[in-house]
């Protein structure tokens, strides 16, 4: 069975084809720039990139148009016919207290995924326009999503209120939901997998650190806590996004600088966190770059970001009362040592001792970075929400062929 997996983000859509019966990737891509004047495709195979600028790519229904004319494209494609997907797996990043798993997409589906994009107006609406426009142009073809917060409903109500009036959690829904979640619950059991125990068993921190980051307590396979909160802005400090801050900040900027909310929030999501510190880039790597440079900025905000996140993995493991292994994942964790390095120079009170020659190791496969006698392990685990993604929208469309 073909599956298409697709990450619908406000301008831009991701994409990766996988032949199931292998997991292996016939084709990826993406499309970026939608909606502006020049869009661009971009498509691989056999990593192979393949990039195709292509103007005025008005909206989501041409981008998925575009990118089906891409999989069957004589030259650069991988399937015969479009009829050649047999079902197509959303990443939708909301699914609120509705969904703690993924689903089949029906008509209570799309209503409830409406429901929410109130918590998440920067990415709920992108993700139905990515439904609709499959349905437009795959009008038979089952789509199942897959949402970042389903892992995190396992978390108790002490971790997941705020403590504010109760009345606004009743009334609106107003708690921290954690992000994610495909991706701590996917690294979670590879690490497991790797360290040869059953998960149920372990205490585990992982942490997701890429352009969004967040950290997540996973206690016997669940998740107990996680710093991300009612949206993504919560937690960590991120390449553009501040992560806590003292909510007072918020009405007291707009008092002295005269702003409004929305720009307001918009400095805290889009212009804050590594760029607003370094004041140089939101990539990790031209960070670093400068800072090895000289870039006094640079290295306050690298030394901060790092900060952070050696704090969230002190406390979840109070919050779990141990901890086995503490794991890196997605593009900073993944390919970082110094990052790496900067936050575990500061876990040695719990017995983290790094091996320097592991930790610069690139290899592609989870590895542990620290020495044979550390008493806490710490673990590089490359990612792969796209391949969870894939199976459960797999496991749905086999269930539904079955019940027809
Ligand atoms: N070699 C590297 N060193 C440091 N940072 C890196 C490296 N490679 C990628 N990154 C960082 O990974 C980030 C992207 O992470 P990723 O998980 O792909 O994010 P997202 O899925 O949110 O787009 C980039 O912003 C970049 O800073
Ligand atoms: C939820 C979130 O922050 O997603 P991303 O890391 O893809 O921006
Ligand atoms: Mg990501």
């Amino acid at each position: 069975m073909n599956i298409l997996v697709i990450n619908a983000g406000s301008s831009s859509v991701k994409y990766q084809l996988y032949d199931m019966e292998t997991e292996f990737v016939l084709a990826k891509g993406r499309v970026e720039r939608i909606g502006m004047d020049s869009s661009i495709l971009t498509h691989e195979v056999n990593h192979q990139p393949e990039v195709r600028e292509v103007s005025e790519i008005l909206d989501h229904t041409t981008a998925i148009k575009k990118v089906l004319d891409m999989l069957t494209h004589r030259k650069f494609g991988v399937l015969r016919n479009i009829a050649d997907i047999q079902a197509v797996g959303h990443r939708v990043v909301h699914g609120g207290e509705t969904f703690s798993r993924s689903v089949l997409v029906d008509a209570q589906a799309k209503l409830e995924i409406r429901k929410l994009f109130d918590l998440a107006p920067l990415h709920n609406p992108a993700h139905m326009m990515g439904i609709a426009a499959v349905e437009e142009n795959l009008p038979e073809v089952p789509q199942a999503v897959v949402f970042d917060t389903a892992f995190h409903q396992t978390m108790p109500p002490s971790s997941f209120l705020y403590a504010i009036p109760t009345v606004l959690y009743r009334k609106h829904q107003i708690r921290r939901y954690g992000f994610h979640g495909t991706s701590h619950d996917y690294v979670s059991k590879k690490a497991a997998e790797f360290l040869g125990r059953p998960v149920e068993e372990l205490k585990l921190v992982t942490c997701h650190i890429g352009n969004g980051a967040s950290c997540a307590a996973i206690l016997h396979g669940e998740s107990y806590d996680t710093s991300m909160g009612m949206t993504p802005l919560e937690g960590l400090m991120m390449g553009t996004r501040s992560g806590d801050l003292d909510p007072a900040v918020v009405p007291f900027t707009i008092n002295k600088e005269d702003l409004t909310l929305n720009e307001v929030n918009s400095m805290l999501n889009k212009h804050s966190g590594l760029l607003a510190i370094s004041g140089v880039s939101s990539d990790m790597r031209e960070v670093v770059d400068a800072m090895n440079e000289g870039h006094a900025n640079a290295k306050l905000a690298f030394e901060m970001y790092a900060y952070r996140i050696r704090k969230y993995i002190g406390a979840y493991v109070a919050a779990m009362d141990g901890v086995d292994a503490i794991v890196f994942t997605a593009g900073v964790g993944e390919n970082s040592a110094a990052l790496r390095t900067e936050v575990c120079k500061g876990l040695t009170f719990l017995g983290v001792l790094l091996d320097e020659g592991r930790n610069a190791d690139r290899s592609p496969e989870p590895r542990r970075i620290t020495t044979d006698d550390s008493r806490v392990s710490v673990l590089v685990v490359p990612t792969n929400e796209e391949l969870l993604i894939a199976r459960d929208t797999y496991r749905l469309a086999k269930e539904l062929n079955q019940n027809i």
